[in-house]
Order: structure tokens, then sequence, then C-alpha cells
């Protein structure tokens, strides 16, 4: 049987602790264990799940390796923090939105396929429109060993209920920067949190001071509720989590999500 790959070499923020409950129970990372994760739809439904990886809207612009089926799969404690989360937003008349959960390492793995390419710069107006495309990685917005295959990261933002409209991204449609202000990039149905999802610019940063007021508020909003149940947030990007006590701190699956 395949042995997962560990390490502990993974993006500085999301380090975990040095060992996990978990990690001496897996045997296979490359088939899925249903004891171990569970799909957020079966824990909290009203939790909004838009799986940008397997659609064509990010920023490689085509359905990424590993993701066959639109769903938000996490670990079961990263499941069960990220519903609390959501019983405190739904009284406001807010919900979580998630882009991304767990991440496949094949995914992972054709994201550096990708960015090899210098000459792919497809998508580069609306997702790193001030960011060389060779940086990416550097700069700390795309992870080599990412907490996301770990199964207790995720993408996540917050929604005014009833949820607004959004635009619908074909392939080959004009693209905005997702810098500009809300009514002028890519229309999401989520509060301003001052940028796009995935917008690999240092405006994306949570602590940029170039925010507005209300923007900042919106991620401290964000951080503060995901920090009370257990979730650290990532200096880059203001909408990337792991939940502190991951059970799969070296843990990196590769099961696809079908
Ligand atoms: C690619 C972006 N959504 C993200 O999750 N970045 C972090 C750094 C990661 O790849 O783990
Ligand atoms: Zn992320």
């Amino acid at each position: 049987a395949f042995l997962p790959a560990c390490g502990s070499d993974e993006e500085s923020e999301n380090a975990g602790p040095t060992d996990g409950a978990m990690d001496s129970q897996i045997q296979d990372a490359s088939i899925f264990p249903s004891w171990a994760f569970v799909s957020i739809a079966e824990v909290d439904p009203t939790i909004i799940v838009e799986m940008r990886y397997i659609t064509d809207h990010n920023f490689l612009g085509t359905p990424v390796r590993g993701y066959n089926a639109a769903k938000c799969l996490l670990t079961r404690p990263a499941a069960t923090a990220l519903a609390k989360v959501q019983t405190e937003l739904r009284p406001l008349g807010l919900s979580l939105k998630v882009y991304d959960c767990y991440r496949p390492q094949g995914a992972v793995d054709h994201f550096v396929e990708w960015a090899k390419d210098l000459n792919d710069t497809k998508m580069r107006q609306e997702f790193y429109p001030t960011v060389d495309k060779a940086n990416l990685f550097r700069d700390g917005y795309i992870a080599e060993k990412s907490g996301h295959t770990r199964g207790s990261t995720l993408d996540v933002t917050i929604v005014a209920l009833p949820a607004g409209e959004q635009e619908v991204y074909k392939s080959g449609d004009a693209l905005r920067e997702c810098t500009l202000p809300a009514d002028q990039r890519f229309k999401d149905n989520s509060l301003d949190f001052g940028t796009g999802f995935d917008c690999f610019d240092l405006l994306a940063h949570p602590e940029n001071p170039a925010l507005t007021g209300p923007q900042r508020a919106t991620r401290m909003l964000l951080r503060s509720m995901m920090d009370k149940y257990g979730f650290k947030g990532l200096v880059e990007e203001w909408w990337h989590f792991t939940l502190r006590n991951e059970p799969f701190p070296k843990t990196y699956f590769k099961f696809t999500i079908d």
C-alpha cells in the first residue's frame, strides 16, 4: 500500500502540532477515509458550497485534477468547528460560503505544473494582476505542501442572506482585476472583503492598511469567528484558515473528491 507523504515544511502560518492523534492510524492516503472525513453538507447543509477548482473560474482557468465532485470534504473536527461558526453567523442574517476545502495532493501537483509554464497567463488579469506568476509560490499565495491536503484547512467567505445573485463565469469572458472595488470586479455574492477570492495580491493580506473601515471590519468578523472555534488565518490571504488542533498535521492525502 502507498504510504502517505509526511513532513513539516509547509506554509509557515499553518505549522500544526508535532504529532496528530489520528496520523498513526492512516494506512493509505490514496483511499478516502470515511471515518475521518465528512462532506460539510452532511454536517451543516446551510453552509454555501462553491467549489472553485472544479470549475474554469479559478487562477488556472481550467478544472483542477482530483476534483470530480463539487463537495467540501473536511476532517470531522474541522467540519464540526466550522458548523459552530455558521451557527453564530445565521442569527445575524449571514452565512459561510466555502470555495475550497480538502485538496488532493494531485491537485497541488497540478498547481505546481501550471506554475512552471510561465507562458500560461490566461487568468492573470483577474487573479494575480500585480504579482509575477514566477513568484506565486515564493510569496506564499500557493503552497507545494498545503494545509488543504491535510483536510483541516479551507477557503471561506461570508455571504449576507438571502444570498444575492452572482455572475456566472464562462471561459473566455473578459476578466477584471480582483483588486478593483466590489462593484467593478467579478460579482460574487460575498460581503466586501476588499478583494475577490484567490486574489494573489498585497491587498488580500488581512492587515493591509489600504482597506476601507468596513472591509477591515468584515475581515475581522470572519477572523474572530474562525479564531473562536479554533481556526488560524494566513498572513497572505483573508479567506484561508486551518484548524489549529488538526487531526492529521503530517499527512498529505491523495484521494480524489468523488
Ligand atoms: C491557492 C489558495 N487558495 C491557497 O489555498 N493558498 C494556500 C497558501 C495553499 O495553497 O495552501
Ligand atoms: Zn486556502
